[in-house]
């Protein structure tokens, strides 16, 4: 291994983060393996990756790759513990299954789920209990965006949504546009600068460790157009949800961080 190559420290080390939505049956084992074979030495050694697939893959996904240094995730949790919740998952049942991570207030919850600040609150401090790392999403709507409510919006949903005492290595916030989701749209540099020290200067409200916090950004990253995205001040990754489907596209996504991390 060359000296450029050591290992960074986790904060510093960018997280290339996927989310399968409601995609992928047992079969798409096959993209999680080609997944862990293109996560080569010199990919590890600068770039953390994270899979979070439907949970009925998550204990299939957690055994493929452990011990190859590719972190399993969850989409969603229910608040409490156990109980009588038809159809929810817990925390706790969650790391029963290998994820070590969870999404919580995606825009898609918040949006088809009526799920509030306080609920998505709830879910954070019941992925810590659980030993998760919790990725909190945050976003503006499109018309937010053009009444230039952008900044103002995404910092109530941080306060609302993210508990006092938040610590770096327990949370995460992807910043993803909801205009940007799915449709090929993407911010410009600037206003993902903006948007990010904005949401690094809110999380120093309630936490003394915003500095080391991961920000992610999401919204149709893809290969072809992550390069500026992911350069930008204070973008400590990506939540990646249509290329992540695709071990090639997921891979040149990480590389291109990869090749960031090398020249910085
Ligand atoms: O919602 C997202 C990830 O959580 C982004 O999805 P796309 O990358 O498909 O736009």
């Amino acid at each position: 291994m060359r000296n450029t190559e050591i290992t960074m420290p986790a904060a510093s080390r960018p997280l290339v983060a996927g989310n399968w939505k409601m995609n992928g049956m047992r079969h798409a084992g096959a993209e999680l393996l080609a997944m862990v074979e293109g996560y080569d030495s010199a990919l590890a050694a600068r770039v953390d990756l994270l899979v979070c697939p439907p949970a009925t893959l998550l204990a299939q996904f957690a055994a493929t790759a452990a011990e190859t240094g590719i972190a399993i995730g969850a989409q969603d949790c229910h608040s409490a513990t156990a109980g009588a919740f038809t159809g929810d998952l817990s925390a706790e049942m969650l790391a029963d299954a290998g994820a070590s991570h969870v999404i919580v207030g995606h825009s898609e919850r918040r949006t088809l789920h009526q799920e509030s600040d306080a609920l998505v609150k709830a879910k954070v401090e019941a992925a810590w209990r659980a030993g998760l790392v919790a990725i909190v999403c945050v976003g503006e709507s499109e018309a937010e965006r053009r009444s230039g409510a952008a900044l103002e919006v995404v910092a109530a949903q941080i306060r609302g949504s993210v508990p006092q005492g938040a610590r770096g290595d327990r949370l995460i916030v992807a910043y993803e546009p909801i205009w940007a989701i799915g449709t090929g749209l993407v911010p410009t540099v600037a206003d993902v600068e903006d948007m990010h020290g904005t949401i690094r200067r809110v999380l120093g409200e309630v936490s003394g460790e915003a500095a080391a916090m991961r920000l992610l950004y999401g919204g149709s990253v893809k290969p072809e157009n992550c390069d500026a995205l992911l350069s930008a001040r204070d973008v400590d990754g990506a939540l990646v949800g249509g290329a992540s489907l695709k071990a090639a596209d997921f891979l040149a996504i990480a590389n291109i961080y990869r090749q960031h991390a090398l020249s910085a």
